[in-house]
């Protein structure tokens, strides 16, 4: 593991968050009880609310997806009882969550419940400390940085809203969450290049998944696997794949002209 010098047609980082920019522990052992812990009371506190609702509507359309899965657990029809539904939704987000599912549904309600916990200082987005840095530094030199996560955009912007490291929304120029794809699908990374505007050879991908990285790859991106503390171990095959770093203080890239 060493520098990364990256080809000069490079303009766009495109970065990943949790075992990226963000320790796994703290998606693990401080955002994701959160959600565990409270979502009863959420739903019982904003079950009139049109988002609330929405969200709710869209873990249903989730759950008539997900009937064959093993443990599944079904969220009851709107004509049932108000406590029996909440009950439905609270024992179906338990479950996706021990799954580790990254279903859009649930993503956009984390996303939605984080608000107040970062709102009122309860919760601060973690970031490596190298992170900071690296960003502002490729920014002065032209890099326009985007985040691509299975977060949802809003859980992204207060992530890095609330930031240990101050507000850090305005070093990048704009968000993915899974409404433009699956993060191990090429094809969303085909529709991220076509958003921004730019090749795929133009972008850099920083990921801890291989599996993100291949399908970013297949697109025609560069791409990184970022090593942390606590991400999943790599295959000895996956390490000679793929260029690796341990900080974004390795990656040297080109100023855009
Ligand atoms: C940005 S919100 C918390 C992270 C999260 O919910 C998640 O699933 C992280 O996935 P990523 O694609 O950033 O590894
Ligand atoms: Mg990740």
């Amino acid at each position: 593991m060493g520098s990364l010098t990256v080809p000069a047609c490079v303009s766009t980082v495109l970065l990943d968050i949790e075992g990226t920019t963000t320790p796994i522990t703290f998606v693990k052992e401080i955002l994701f009880p959160y959600i565990q812990d409270n979502v009863k009371e959420y739903l019982q506190d904003h079950w009139q609310e049109e988002e609330c609702q929405e969200d709710v509507q869209h873990l249903r359309l989730q759950a008539e997806k997900d009937k064959e899965l093993e443990g599944f657990v079904p969220i009851p029809v709107n004509e049932a009882e108000i406590q029996q539904i909440i009950q439905g939704v609270v024992d179906n987000v338990h479950w996706q969550m021990l799954l580790d599912r990254k279903t859009t549904a649930l993503k956009q309600l984390q996303g939605h419940m984080w608000r107040a916990a970062y709102a009122s200082g309860q919760v601060k987005g973690e970031v490596y400390a190298d992170v900071a840095p690296a960003l502002r530094k490729w920014k002065e030199a032209g890099i326009k940085l985007y985040i691509f996560s299975s977060g949802s955009i809003e859980a992204q912007k207060l992530l890095f809203g609330y930031s240990i490291e101050g507000a850090l929304l305005e070093l990048f120029h704009g968000h993915f969450d899974t409404t433009v794809g699956p993060k191990v699908q090429s094809e969303s990374y085909r529709k991220i290049a076509d958003h921004i505007g730019c090749s795929t050879e133009s972008i850099l991908f920083l990921t801890d998944i291989t599996k993100e990285a291949k399908a970013a790859k297949e697109a025609g991106m560069n791409v990184a696997v970022v090593v942390r503390p606590g991400n999943a171990a790599l295959t000895d095959e996956e390490k000679a794949s793929y260029p690796l770093v341990n900080s974004f203080e390795q990656i040297t890239l080109h100023p855009v002209q």
